[in-house]
């Protein structure tokens, strides 16, 4: 099920900033050339991360789950002077080709992309002033993935975690292990007092929790 009325969509498409030619690339070389493309984030999802990026112009963003590296390019867009994005994939085999993605735009001197799990990578990861983290991996360790990066956020930094309407299965009456994990996370976010959250109903459903 999509969140979004396609006609909506579309004219929310055609009413944005155009996608930039080197993303075009990208989007378009991952649907040719990788499975499962539409883990991608994709144009407005893209434009979104972009703009709450260059709102506050972060020095530090993490993002965990690259894949074919749209979104880190996105969210580089609005890294301040000297910001560094540092974004996870667990997938090695993407690495040649996230470097050329990367290489293709004018942020890649900002990213530092590191291959290898998650939860190790996290935990090597020596900073603890994080101003942006999107988690964008695997869905059923959102939670963990929560607890691992919350001391390494600033107060007042944002946490985005994606895909938590799950194609609207949370709210209906799925009991997946992928959908009752997803629930499960939203429902600890809900009643978290240490954050302040919104989720927005775009794409695959984005939960933005800024730390109070
Ligand atoms: C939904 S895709 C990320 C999409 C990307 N953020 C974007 O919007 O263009 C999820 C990615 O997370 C990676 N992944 C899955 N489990 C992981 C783990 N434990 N550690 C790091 N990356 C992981 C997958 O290999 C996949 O490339």
């Amino acid at each position: 099920m999509e969140i979004l009325d396609p006609a909506l969509q579309a004219y929310l498409d055609a009413h944005i900033d155009a996608e930039a030619p080197e993303l075009q690339k990208i989007n378009r070389d991952t649907h040719l050339k990788v499975l499962k493309p539409n883990m991608l984030s994709g144009h407005y999802q893209g434009r979104i991360l972009s703009m709450f990026s260059k709102m506050m112009q972060p020095k530090l963003i993490l993002e965990i789950g690259t894949f074919t590296g749209y979104s880190a390019i996105c969210l580089a867009e609005g890294l301040a002077e000297g910001g560094v994005l540092h974004t996870i994939e667990v997938n090695a085999e993407m690495e040649e080709m996230l470097n050329s993605h990367f290489k293709s735009t004018n942020v890649d001197k900002k990213i530092k992309l590191h291959i290898g799990p998650a939860e190790r990578i996290i935990a090597d990861i020596q900073h603890n002033n994080f101003d942006i983290v999107f988690i964008d991996a695997d869905k059923r360790n959102n939670l963990t993935y929560f607890e691992l990066v919350f001391d390494k956020v600033r107060p007042g930094g944002l946490i985005i975690i994606d895909n938590v309407l799950w194609k609207g299965k949370v709210y209906g009456n799925e009991n997946d292990a992928d959908t009752v994990n997803i629930r499960k996370l939203n429902d600890h976010i809900a009643v978290n007092t240490k954050v302040e959250k919104l989720i927005l109903p775009v794409r695959d459903g984005l939960l933005m929790i800024r730390k109070k």
